[in-house]
């Protein structure tokens, strides 16, 4: 199979990179095309660019020239954008409507009841949206988002709780890696040896998009699933990995160890597909009482598994347990390549 032209939107910033770094050698999609803002449109990759990762540095494009984010110039049968949320509200929609199908990881669009906001794992079927989308909006291409990385982190473990007895009621408190702020982010003098209490808009984030995720799709749109969730979200001075702790009200109230089966059985369809990006395992469960940690587990699977540990009873809710996840893989680069990878395997887009 010959690979799929691809852009990405939004080259230089951090997610940005981690696309070019994930796509630089992907069996189903090839870089056509990298954009940025007009400031560094006609710039080299590597003049616009400060490269912040691992490994090689550019993907290999460091000569590339980076092209304004406007689909006149940029125009692939699919975008990944890693742009600002700010920018994102014109420039994706442009490239929607010039026939681009757009992998979108900004907030802009998330809860737009005709945008699928996806996980593979958890809500393939989410991608039923796209005809209405098109019928709505005259669309010839499409957008499809991804979900704010501590949410991804956490409905990974809900979904086959949910599946198996049912989630009514979760209360979640993260511990969020300072990447998750972009670069430069959060300032060294005031998360040094501190944590803070606040991420601004992260909490309502989460509390609307994992209903979101969990629900389902009638007459061609989006609805929530009604369950409760309480998020209390901090900053900790950890470079990659969001921390998660969990406790969670299901019906039936199961036992840990029926909670720990399920999860450990849990094969969803990316992983019966043997998509290029999805982990061969999607939920890591952890028997070591100190496990799962952000130092130890978070690059395994490339950051695309989550880690669940510690499950023992509540005394409040029934069920609580440890959570971790990658925030820029998992959260963001690979989740929205893993969306792409899904939707092309099931005929949505560029059939
Ligand atoms: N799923 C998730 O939870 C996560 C999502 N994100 C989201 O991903 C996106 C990118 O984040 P991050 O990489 O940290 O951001 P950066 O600020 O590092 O990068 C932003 C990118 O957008 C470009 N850009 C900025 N303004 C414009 C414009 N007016 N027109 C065209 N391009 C523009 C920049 O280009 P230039 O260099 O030329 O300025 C740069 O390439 C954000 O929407 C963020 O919220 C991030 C982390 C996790
Ligand atoms: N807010 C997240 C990262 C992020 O960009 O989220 P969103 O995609 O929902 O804006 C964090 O700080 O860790």
């Amino acid at each position: 199979m010959s690979r799929i032209p691809v852009a990405v939107l939004g080259a230089t910033g951090v997610v940005g990179q981690r696309f070019v770094r994930r796509l630089a050698d992907h069996p189903m999609f090839e870089i056509a095309a990298l954009t940025a803002s007009d400031r560094s449109a006609g710039k080299t990759y590597r003049e616009a660019c400060e490269w912040r990762l691992d490994g090689e540095p550019y993907g290999g494009l460091g000569d590339r020239v980076l092209l304004p984010s406007e689909p006149e110039k940029a125009a692939c049968a699919v975008a990944f954008s890693a742009l600002d949320s700010g920018p994102a509200k014109d420039i994706e929609p442009a490239f929607a409507a010039a026939g681009v199908h757009v992998f979108s990881n900004a907030a802009t669009y998330r809860m737009d009841l005709d945008v699928p906001l996806l996980v593979p794992e958890v809500n393939p079927g989410h991608l039923a949206l796209l005809p209405t989308q098109r019928q709505r909006r005259g669309w010839k291409g499409s957008i499809l988002t991804n979900p704010n990385c501590t949410t991804t982190v956490l409905v990974m473990a809900l979904a086959p709780l949910h599946e198996a007895f049912g989630v009514e009621t979760v209360l979640m408190t993260s511990m969020q890696a300072v990447s998750g702020a972009g670069y430069p982010g959060v300032a060294s003098l005031d998360i040094m040896g501190n944590v803070l209490p606040h991420i601004r808009n992260e909490e309502e984030k989460v509390e609307v998009e994992t209903g979101r995720l969990l629900g389902q799709v009638e007459n061609g749109l989006a609805v929530s699933d009604p369950m409760t969730v309480s998020a209390l979200c901090w900053r900790v001075p950890v470079l990659e990995g969001h921390s998660e702790s969990v406790s969670v009200k299901l019906k039936g109230d199961p036992t840990p160890d029926q909670v720990r089966e399920v999860l450990a059985a849990w094969k969803p369809l990316p992983q019966q597909l043997g998509l290029p990006s999805a982990p061969a395992v999607a939920v890591r469960v952890h028997t070591a009482e100190n496990r799962p940690q952000v130092r130890r587990d978070v690059e395994m699977d490339g950051g695309m598994s989550v880690h669940v540990g510690r499950v023992r009873p509540c005394p409040v809710l029934g069920i609580k347990f440890a959570l971790l996840g990658h925030n820029t893989e998992r959260g963001a680069a690979g989740g929205s390549i893993l969306n792409a990878e899904l939707a092309v395997a099931r005929k949505a887009i560029c059939s």
